[in-house]
């Protein structure tokens, strides 16, 4: 009951852009009505013709029936043009408003969502299925629906003639029928392979291109040709079988049609020679005949198409039906100033058994800058992925101004975060329209203020280009984009993840002492692997394995965090910037220009 209701909603869903074309799709049944007639009425003019023009030598019949024939011609000509025009702008915008429903649903998905279904196969689903569907419902209304009333009217017509011939059409009614059934045992259970292989070629061509460096440095083209080759090789084989099934039918139709054909000329012949038929009736009965064949054909070939629509169906239904995991709250409002509070959090990855952050508590307030450092895979994004609910806490609660998380609109909450990930992500466009992301309407100087906070020195203008994937910036310069456009309008919370490391000493050192303006009205969370880019934070976490070590000011820890003091001696030995000042306080300051380390010989 519940598969039946999910069904039907998924094809309510699917079904509802074509609503705004309900006008036209009025219009498509006129035209197809009017199509189909002037279809019908030909095959009796012809029989007129023969039977009375030709028989009688009456050539003002003739000349008369013969300008009827061509206006229906000419009547189904305009038909058929203004079926295909409507058609073709039904199924293009309902392909275009198809995708953009999917699109707007997959905005909505969660890292859950998006690793569930996987990102390649969303792009598939969006653009091949989508187009799949399209041009189906296009084939809909210009030769599905007109193929069975094109088939009732001619079947009406045969026996309209009074022939005894009926029964050829029977026959080859049949003879078609195990044809398609065949061909469609044959063929349908390779659609939905067809769809997966296509999903996995995409996957395997986005990793290859994504990874074109890697690829080349390791001098692994060979390797990931016959990768790729192999899939390819796989998709060849199963579309081979398919079409080769396909294109047996127009030989074997053919075939089917011309015996027909034989079998009421040979019939017929006895019939007129007995005087039981017109030569006329013989021409008419094989043109209805061949247009029963042929609306069969087309049921037939639609028949055949439908398992491949319904897996692309399925496949857009799936995504349209996909549950969101991480949902508004009702409260929509956020008090002024704040405070963001972890309540013995803990995380698993959904399939993962091992728990990825335990029992994690510490609050973040306005005016307080809270830092947190561990070693690679401990879990510090994990933890900053939390507070935008980009995923959700498995164990405890988040609380903001002591309501839980869950409880906000996704909007309220996130319009008062400020989130600059690991990874630096720019948008194709330019300089201005990737600072917009961070404010819609930000001004010029807003812009340019934000940019020299984050010392982007490297531009020439607003306007400069920003191609795909920010590929003509260095990882560096990226990253101080990045933090340029997180800080382009005022938030409440200020999230760093690890957006320093490609920054030298330097320039970091001179961002950072930008930022310091955000701190009083504002709260900062900043992760980092880097000493220096924490140490002077209010509170510093120090994270290992998922778990909170201890957490404290610099000099707390560096005296009582075992965990902490190995960090901060690993980078002494390796740093050239940094400049142990007193073993005591255990402070630093960063230096550019000389190299000194103090404190017991470190
Ligand atoms: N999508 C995911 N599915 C399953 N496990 C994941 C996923 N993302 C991260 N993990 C696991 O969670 C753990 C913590 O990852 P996280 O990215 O939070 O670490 P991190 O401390 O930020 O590491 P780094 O300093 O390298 O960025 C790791 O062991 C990682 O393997």
């Amino acid at each position: 009951m519940k598969n039946i209701r999910q069904t039907l909603s998924t094809i309510g869903k699917m079904l509802s852009p074509l609503k705004k074309s309900i006008p036209s799709i009025f219009l498509i049944f006129i035209f197809l009505l009017i199509d189909v007639y002037c279809n019908l009425t030909l095959p009796s003019y012809t029989a007129d013709i023969v039977d009375v023009g030709i028989q009688n030598t009456d050539f003002n019949y003739i000349i008369s029936v013969g300008t009827m024939m061509m206006t229906m011609v000419l009547i189904g000509v305009l038909a058929t043009i203004a079926l295909s025009y409507f058609s073709s702008k039904v199924s293009a915008a309902y392909g275009r408003d198809l995708r953009e429903i999917s699109y707007e649903k997959i905005l909505k998905f969660s890292n859950f969502e998006l690793n569930k279904i996987s990102r390649s196969s969303l792009i598939t689903r969006n653009t091949n299925d989508v187009y799949q569907i399209q041009i189906f419902l296009g084939l809909l209304f210009t030769t599905i629906l007109f193929a069975p009333i094109l088939g009732i009217g001619s079947i009406i017509k045969a026996m309209e003639l009074g022939t005894d011939l009926l029964w050829i059409i029977v026959v080859t009614f049949a003879s078609v029928a195990i044809l398609l059934g065949i061909i469609f045992i044959r063929t349908v259970p390779y659609f939905k392979v067809m769809q997966e292989l296509i999903d996995k070629i995409n996957q395997t061509s986005r990793e290859i291109l994504m990874g074109m460096p890697v690829i080349k440095a390791f001098i692994r083209q060979d390797y990931e040709e016959e990768r790729f080759e192999k899939t390819n090789e796989e998709f060849k084989e199963v579309n081979l079988h398919v079409f080769k099934t396909l294109f047996l039918m127009i030989p074997a139709m053919t075939m089917i049609l011309n015996v027909m054909i034989v079998l009421i000329l040979y019939f017929g012949a006895y019939d007129a020679i007995n005087g039981k038929i017109l030569t006329g009736t013989i021409i008419a009965f094989i043109q209805y005949s061949t247009q029963i064949v042929i609306s069969f054909l087309m049921l037939g070939g639609f028949t055949i198409m439908i398992p491949r629509i319904l897996v692309s169906g399925r496949r857009v239904g799936e995504v349209l039906n996909t549950e969101i995991s991480i949902s508004d709250g009702p409260i929509d409002k956020i008090d002024e100033n704040p405070t963001i509070e972890f309540k013995n959090v803990g995380y698993s990855y959904p399939g993962s058994e091992k728990e990825t952050l335990k029992d994690i508590s510490f609050k973040l307030e306005k005016g307080k800058t809270t830092a947190i450092i561990g070693g690679t895979g401990s879990g510090k994004s994990t933890i900053l992925n939390l507070i935008p609910r980009l995923q959700d806490v498995t164990e405890g609660q988040i609380l903001v101004n002591d309501k839980n998380i869950k409880e906000y609109k996704l909007s309220t909450l996130r319009e008062r975060i400020s989130y600059t990930p690991q990874k630096a992500i720019l948008f194709q466009g330019t300089v201005r329209s990737n600072m917009q992301v961070g404010k819609e309407d930000a001004t010029d100087e807003e812009i340019e203020k934000a940019l020299n906070i984050a010392q982007v020195d490297f531009i020439e203008s607003l306007d400069d280009e920003v191609t795909q994937g920010a590929s003509n910036f260095s990882g560096g310069q990226k990253q101080r984009l990045s933090i340029a456009r997180s800080i382009m309008d005022k938030r409440d919370f200020y999230l760093f993840d690890d957006c320093f490391s490609a920054l030298d000493m330097n320039t970091e050192a001179k961002v950072k002492e930008n930022l310091k303006d955000l701190k009083e009205s504002s709260s900062i969370l900043i992760i980092s692997q880097r000493i220096s880019t924490i140490m002077d934070a209010d509170e510093i976490i120090v994270l290992d394995e998922g778990k909170i070590i201890d957490k404290g000011g610099h000099d707390y820890l560096y005296k009582n965090c075992d965990i902490y003091k190995e960090i901060v001696s690993s980078q002494i030995e390796r740093s050239e910037d940094l400049i142990y000042d007193n073993e005591e306080t255990a402070s630093f300051t960063i230096d550019s220009s000389s190299i000194k380390k103090a404190a017991g010989g470190k």
